[in-house]
């Protein structure tokens, strides 16, 4: 990706894609703490919006709090860095990647006395588990990798270093020809996918794990929490085994990046009941729906969600 036109946002200034570089002596990239957001922009009649900038921007300070990481700007600031690339790289609907790391000053565990940087790129992302994924839904495999423990890795930062587990789990699942991880916690009870949120749904109830299973507290999936309640389906924050999602009506992944993914199959046994089976469950489709519904500006409900470019 490093040979692209166009600018990024690097330190308070839009430099050439191109020049977009650090040395080899970062900190993060030797010792992996850092903080990213994976945030989208969609184009809605009113003109190209950020979906739930305040929110991901807030995470993102909040994940630096966590790792004991100063960010050098403003949220207000990062905000408008965000803006900024999306406006200066002409993009209609697009993927952001902000990412705040710790610079080159010096090596060894300690930090202190190092820079900490901060940029923001953006760049055309579809269907982050393919389109056909969207409609039919995903084959997803348990992974034999376990998700962190929430007091080994810090779980409510979306920190780089929680992504060498994700990043195990999904070659793991690719590999075996699957589309995507599931990841049980320490306890063995579901966490969430390499990339994402989890839900399912049983009897009409939706079900998600609740956070002390060491899933990110996802932005979109509090997003479902709200379509939920519009479409008056009851929601419910639980420890869920494998075995519920084995026998589950309809299972689906949530991220910014995977939106709205149906699951069709976990480790080769088809969910859904018989008139649906392996394939998006009704009230998936609903809730997948009035997702897309807001994201590009078709619900005045959620306006304020929209931040214009
Ligand atoms: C581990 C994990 N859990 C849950 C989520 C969903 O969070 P939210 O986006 O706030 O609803 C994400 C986002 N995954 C991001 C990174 C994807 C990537 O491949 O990089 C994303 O969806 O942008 C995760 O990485």
């Amino acid at each position: 990706m490093d040979d692209r036109d166009g600018k990024i946002w690097m330190d308070g200034q839009l430099v050439d894609w191109r020049d977009a570089k650090i040395h080899v002596l970062s900190h993060t990239l030797h010792y992996g703490c850092g903080a990213f957001e994976g945030v989208r922009a969609y184009k809605t009649p009113q003109g190209t919006a950020i979906f739930r900038l305040r929110e991901h921007t807030e995470r993102l300070f909040n994940s630096a709090k966590i790792l004991r990481m100063k960010i050098p700007f403003t949220l207000e600031q990062v905000e408008d860095a965000q803006k900024a690339v999306v406006r200066e790289n002409a993009l209609e609907s697009c993927y952001l990647r902000p990412l705040t790391w710790i610079g080159s000053e010096k090596l060894g565990v300690s930090p202190k006395g190092n820079r900490i940087h901060l940029m923001v790129a953006a760049w055309s992302w579809g269907a982050y588990l393919g389109e056909e994924g969207l409609k039919r839904g995903i084959r997803v495999k348990t992974s034999s990798y376990t998700r962190h423990h929430v007091n080994i890795t810090m779980t409510q930062a979306k920190a780089v270093s929680n992504y060498t587990n994700s990043i195990l789990a999904n070659m793991e699942a690719t590999d075996d020809g699957y589309d995507e991880a599931l990841l049980l916690d320490a306890s063995g009870f579901v966490s969430e996918g390499a990339g994402e949120n989890l839900f399912v749904i049983k009897n009409g109830v939706v079900y998600t794990p609740d956070l002390s299973a060491g899933a990110l507290n996802g932005i979109t999936r509090n997003t479902i929490f709200h379509i939920c309640q519009d479409l008056g389906l009851k929601l419910v924050e639980k420890r869920i085994t494998r075995d519920e999602v084995y026998i589950c009506d309809e299972a689906f992944f949530t991220g910014t990046a995977a939106e709205v993914t149906p699951i069709r199959e976990l480790d080769r046994i088809e969910l859904g009941t018989a008139d649906y089976v392996g394939r998006r469950g009704p009230i998936t489709e609903q809730i997948q729906s009035a997702f897309f519904d807001i994201v590009n500006g078709r619900n005045p409900k959620y306006a304020h969600w929209l931040s214009l470019v």
